[in-house]
């Protein structure tokens, strides 16, 4: 088993690792021998979206994932995330990679076709609709919103993301993206076929108290 990465911060400002986190870091694992085999003998861009306390891009980083010639960006529209991203790297003793924090919703800061490695624990919850970004860094409240509510079906922000995956991905791109069932996941990945031919495998699917979380790999085979 691989290690967690040690985190210690305020989680009134940023999102707190629970059961979806280390859900994501399970799938990680169980694909680390397939994603080094995809990306062997090249350098790879790595980008988590929302990395919050930074405990998923610390621990690709800390377990070299998908490989030791990686480049790491960890894009959040929560400012105190950036600077929690940064510290729970230093903390696990992560300053030999590069890892750049990028303030910026979703993946619109990057270039097309620049990501190699896509990793993506959305705000998943059901509401009525994705809150507004705060006015200020200050307004901590409603950061912690912004983690955990994504509009209808809760698939208004991970929607946008599958919906460009063909923009964001390298020719060779993989996603990772989590889901909770209420999000209905098995429909998604039909229409992801369907619409833009992506092909999709569950990796680990879990019980979590009254919720069923599940991360699924959207990839083509080139
Ligand atoms: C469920 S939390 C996941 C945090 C962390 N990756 C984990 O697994 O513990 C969702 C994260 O997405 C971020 N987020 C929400 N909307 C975003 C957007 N439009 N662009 C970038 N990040 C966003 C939130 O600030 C939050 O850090």
């Amino acid at each position: 088993m691989l290690p967690t990465p040690y985190v210690k911060c305020d989680y009134s400002k940023v999102y707190e690792p629970s059961e979806d986190s280390f859900l994501l870091l399970d799938a990680l694992e169980e694909d680390k021998q397939y994603l080094q085999q995809k990306f062997q003998n090249q350098l790879a861009v790595v980008c988590e979206l929302g990395p919050g306390s930074g405990i998923v891009t610390t621990f690709l980083m800390q377990n070299e994932i998908p490989i030791k010639n990686s480049l790491y960006f960890a894009v959040d529209i929560n400012p105190w995330a950036l600077e929690t991203t940064l510290d729970t790297a230093k903390r696990n003793s992560c300053e030999k990679y590069f890892m750049d924090p990028v303030r910026s919703s979703l993946c619109s800061s990057f270039r097309n076709n620049e990501i190699d490695l896509l990793v993506f624990n959305p705000p998943y919850v059901p509401a009525e609709e994705v809150p507004l970004i705060p006015k200020s860094k200050e307004y901590i409240d409603e950061w912690l919103d912004l983690a955990l509510l994504g509009g209808k079906d809760g698939m208004d922000v991970t929607q946008i993301v599958l919906d460009n995956l063909n923009q964001t991905l390298s020719t060779k791109g993989i996603a990772y993206i989590l889901f909770c069932a209420r999000n209905k996941p098995e429909e998604v990945v039909k229409l992801m076929k369907k619409k833009y031919n992506w092909d999709s495998k569950l990796i680990v699917h879990r019980k979590a108290g009254w919720e069923v979380l599940s991360v699924y790999r959207f990839y083509k085979d080139i």
